[in-house]
């Protein structure tokens, strides 16, 4: 049997739920039907690709430069929360340069032999896509560096003094790293990337875009009054939006007349528990903890992950950056704060002074 390096080859750049998708969903265990859902929606192109107009012509110049040329693009790294297009992009960079694609995530990679098997089976020009690149083992990450820069990897054979590094040229390779945290890369790995796209949270303007062109593909009729009314509601992420789409449409086709508007958007995130501005549960538990328990702060990550029944990386990835880009809360060096705004979402008036302004 052959063992399982942590990776996923895609021969043809063949995007959605047959080819790379569809592989680790099995890895994984296939069991997010939503994830499947999702993979379906993935924009297939460049052109299709919604909003980000910054990142998509910036990352349109590096590969026509490089199709131009006739040689492997920069290694590139996207930067930015969960579910805004990330796997997206990797796989259209490699679906535009017409490149087979390899599927990794950092937490796969905890040897220096995982990734070097990985290496050392690239083909030519292939898209090397790494999720969370931030948290592969140290071991690992300094091969990495040595195989980006000089598409070399250094395979180790025997054991303790007698060992000995013998190196093995690879071919050139595009690596694609995603992360969620930046800030957690080692300054050798990032610099080390020849084009950095920031992915922001999307305008609300542009989630309707996304959400219509999910609707056409799913067959749902669709108004704009309830395009909108989820895109306000999605919290600036194309993955929310298309999720949310999916749960009105649940409610217009049970309880409506099957068409998502205004009123089955509102009856149905009632129903789902996301608030009009778009918080769901893990946002508003953590302001009632931060609010209630804690009387605004400041209190440290790990505290509140611990009162909320999170991870802290949870915390830290999914819930913080919308409640801090909506202002709700303040990170400072003594901790999280709850601004006045979240007191007012929560419909309870601020303490005076302390707790209401970041320090
Ligand atoms: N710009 C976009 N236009 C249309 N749909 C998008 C766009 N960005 C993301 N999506 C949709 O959102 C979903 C999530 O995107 P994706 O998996 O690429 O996010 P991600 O940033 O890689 O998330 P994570 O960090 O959790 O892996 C995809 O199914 C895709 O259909």
């Amino acid at each position: 049997m052959t063992e399982f390096d942590g990776s996923f080859e895609v021969g043809a750049p063949e995007l959605g739920p047959t080819g790379a998708e569809a592989e680790k969903l099995t890895a994984a265990g296939a069991d997010d039907v939503e994830r499947a859902a999702e993979a379906a929606l993935r924009p297939k192109g460049l052109g299709e690709f919604v909003g980000q107009s910054t990142v998509r012509d910036q990352l349109s110049l590096v590969l026509q430069a490089a199709m131009g040329r006739g040689r492997a693009p920069d290694h590139v790294l996207l930067s930015g929360p969960p579910g805004l297009g990330k796997t997206t992009l990797a796989m259209i960079i490699a679906s535009e340069l017409g490149a087979p694609l390899r599927l990794t995530a950092g937490p796969a990679v905890q040897h220096a032999g995982d990734l070097a098997a990985i290496l050392s089976s690239l083909e030519p020009g292939e898209v090397l896509f790494v999720d969370e690149v931030h948290r592969m083992a140290r071991a690992a990450e300094e091969m990495l560096y040595v195989a980006m820069e000089d598409f070399r990897v250094d395979v180790m054979v025997g054991k303790g003094p007698g060992a000995t590094a013998l190196p093995l040229d690879l071919p050139p390779f595009t690596l694609v790293g995603a992360t969620t945290r930046a800030g957690l890369l080692p300054a050798p790995l990032r610099d080390r990337f020849g084009f950095t796209g920031y992915l922001d949270f999307y305008s609300s303007t542009d989630l309707a875009r996304v959400i219509h062109r999910s609707a056409g593909l799913l067959g749902i009729e669709i108004d704009s009054s309830g395009a909108d009314e989820i895109a306000g509601r999605s919290r600036g992420t194309p993955r929310i939006a298309n999720r949310l789409l999916r749960r009105v449409r649940d409610w217009a086709q049970v309880r409506g007349d099957g068409v998502v508007d205004l009123k089955a958007a509102r009856a149905a995130l009632t129903v789902y528990e996301v608030d009009e501005l778009g918080l769901d549960r893990l946002d508003r538990a953590v302001l009632e903890a931060l609010c209630r328990r804690f009387n605004g702060g400041p209190v440290g990550l790990t505290t509140i992950a611990v009162s909320v029944g999170e991870e802290p990386e949870t915390v830290e990835t999914v819930a913080e950056p919308y409640l801090v880009r909506e202002g709700f809360i303040s990170r400072t060096p003594r901790g999280r704060i709850a601004t006045p705004a979240a007191w007012h979402h929560l419909g309870m008036a601020p303490p005076p002074g302390d707790g209401a302004l970041p320090i």
